[in-house]
This record gives C-alpha cells, sequence and structure tokens, in this order.
C-alpha cells in the first residue's frame, strides 16, 4: 500500500474474477506475473496493468479455463498474493443463485452480509504460535458498495444494494430443502466462493465488496428450472459483459487518492493479535510478513 501520509494512501484495485471472468476490458501495459506466496499457488498467474492511470492487479479465481472447483482453491495464497502485489480494495466478481424473486437472472446486487456454511477449507492466514481475532461485523466496505451502486446505475445495469450471500461448500448445487432453508433464513443470493474470502481479505487489512452476478433461480422456484451449469454458463456471459463495462467504470472513481476508509478494515490487525511476542512462532510469522507485517514488523 502507498501510503503518502499516516491517513492518506493511493488505492490500488485488486479484482478477482468468477465464474465466466478470465480478464477485464480496458487494461494498459498488460502483464500476466506469477506471484510467489508462502502459502503456495495462487490459482492462476495474476493480470498487472492500468486503467486510467489507476493501477490494477486481476486474478481469475478458478485460473484460466476454470481448473479449481471452489472447495480446492488456495484461498490464503490468492489473497496473499493480492496483498503482496500492493492491492488495497478487492472486487469480487462472482456468479451466484437467486433466493428471492425480485432478484432475478440478470441483476447485480452488491451484497453487505455473508454467512459461512462452508467446512472444508483453510479459513485463516493465523493459527497455533499467532493468534488472531478480526472483526467481521461489517464485512464489505461500504465506500466500495456505494461507488460500484453509483456506477451500476449509471450504466443502466440492473443493480440491488445490500443482501446476504450465503456460502456453501459444493461442488454440487442445493437440495430443494437446503434451499428452502437459507431461503427461510432471509439469504439473498448463494454462490461457494465468497468465504473464507472475504475472512482473508479483512485479516489481509484489504477492503472487499462484492458484486453478486445471478445467473439462476438455485432449485426453490416452481417457475423456473432447477440450476444446472449450461443455464448458469448461458446467463453468465451477458453478465460478464455488464461486469466488464462495471469495473472499467468504477476504477477510475476507485483508484482516486483518499483518506483510511472508516470501515477500519485497513487498520484491522492493530487489535486483533493476542498472541504475546515472546509466545510467537517466528516460522509463521516470516510466513505473515505481507498480511501482517504492518502490525507484526511495524
Ligand atoms: C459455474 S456455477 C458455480 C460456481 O460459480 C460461482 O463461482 P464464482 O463465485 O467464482 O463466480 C459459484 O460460487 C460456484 O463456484
Ligand atoms: N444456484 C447456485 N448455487 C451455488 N452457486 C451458484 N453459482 C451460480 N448459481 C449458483
Amino acid at each position: 500500500m502507498h501510503v503518502s501520509s499516516e491517513n492518506e494512501i493511493q488505492p490500488v484495485i485488486g479484482v478477482i474474477g468468477g465464474s465466466g471472468l478470465y480478464d477485464i476490458d480496458g487494461l494498459e501495459n498488460k502483464q500476466w506475473r506469477r506471484v510467489e506466496t508462502p502459502w503456495g499457488d495462487a490459482s492462476d498467474e495474476l493480470l498487472f496493468g492500468t486503467l486510467d492511470g489507476v493501477q490494477c492487479v486481476f486474478l481469475p479465481r478458478h485460473g484460466r479455463g476454470h481448473p479449481i472447483p471452489p472447495s480446492r482453491l488456495n484461498y490464503r495464497a490468492n489473497i496473499d498474493a493480492l496483498k503482496r502485489s500492493g492491492v488495497t480494495d478487492i472486487l469480487s466478481l462472482s456468479a451466484v443463485g437467486s433466493l428471492k424473486e425480485e432478484l432475478p437472472p440478470g441483476r447485480f446486487v452488491l451484497v453487505d452480509q455473508f454467512i459461512d456454511r462452508s467446512f472444508a477449507r483453510e479459513k485463516s492466514f493465523f493459527d497455533t504460535g499467532c493468534v488472531a481475532h478480526v472483526g467481521m461485523a461489517d464485512p464489505v466496505s461500504g465506500r466500495l458498495l456505494d461507488i460500484l451502486g453509483t456506477e451500476a446505475e449509471k450504466l443502466g445495469i440492473p443493480v440491488t444494494r445490500g443482501g446476504t450471500y450465503i456460502v456453501m461448500e459444493g461442488p454440487q448445487f442445493s437440495t430443494r430443502a437446503e434451499s428452502e432453508l437459507y431461503r427461510s433464513w432471509g439469504c439473498s443470493v448463494v454462490g461457494m466462493t465468497n468465504m473464507p474470502e472475504a475472512k482473508l481479505a479483512r485479516e489481509a487489512e484489504m477492503n472487499y465488496a462484492t458484486v453478486a452476478m445471478v445467473t439462476d433461480y438455485d432449485c426453490w422456484h416452481t417457475e423456473h428450472d432447477s440450476v444446472t451449469v449450461e443455464g448458469v454458463v448461458k446467463v453468465m456471459k451477458g453478465n460478464a459483459d455488464n461486469a466488464r463495462r462495471l469495473v472499467k467504470a468504477a476504477i477510475p472513481v476507485l483508484g482516486q487518492r483518499r483518506a483510511l476508509c472508516p470501515s477500519g478494515a485497513e487498520r484491522a490487525l492493530d487489535y486483533a493479535i493476542i498472541t504475546a511476542p515472546e509466545a510467537r512462532d517466528p516460522a509463521l510469522v516470516a510466513k505473515l510478513d505481507a498480511v501482517a507485517g504492518r502490525v507484526l514488523n511495524g
């Protein structure tokens, strides 16, 4: 992060492209580069470039060609690689199923909450030898969400501000009973990838926001077919075009020099680490250089 004074930064925008989004439009000086991390391999090389003078880093979440399923994604390596590349703000672009009548396929939902029902994933950078507990009450940056909402509206993209994304393990889609359960909990959309991504972004002190792009009505709707990959792919193409337009419009605004985000995400580790310095494992502390170097070595 380029901190020009105690409280001002020059943002670098990271974009994580989900299903159907394996690159972004309008980048100049493009270069795909592998970024080494202490957590293993990220999903793919990262695409570095500038858009309207703003530094951007793109990562295809499942890798180019989509070889990696949600449960096998190395979420820690992905987030560490973005952090190590200087990213301050992450835009996550994700295909989701709708759990509400009023969120039809084609609609973009700027979710502001998550329920994490994933269970077969590494969920934290911290561990025995360096324990930390970050706050997740507000997992999404309100500033990112506002900018995305405004730009989507300007472009005429159907958009809903706010909503809850429930993260299932997958890779199978939900049973009808599960889909109805999530609806009874008031969830808006269902997907398989945004956790632990959002938790790890918070641990790494990066702002995070998701554009959840509805592709289907999952399997609860009596007048729509149950979700299939074929159905998702059909809707995804139009969604991907809109996502590219939105990213291109939002990045010049997101990239303006600004004060630290009032959400506190950029200082999430200030009071989160509970392990006493003398009880810390030096090997783990070394692995945390990018994620937590600001507080561990600062
Ligand atoms: C191809 S449909 C299921 C797949 O799509 C979503 O992934 P992403 O968030 O990366 O767009 C969903 O979570 C599943 O992984
Ligand atoms: N119905 C659904 N369930 C889980 N992930 C999805 N991604 C797109 N549609 C989905």
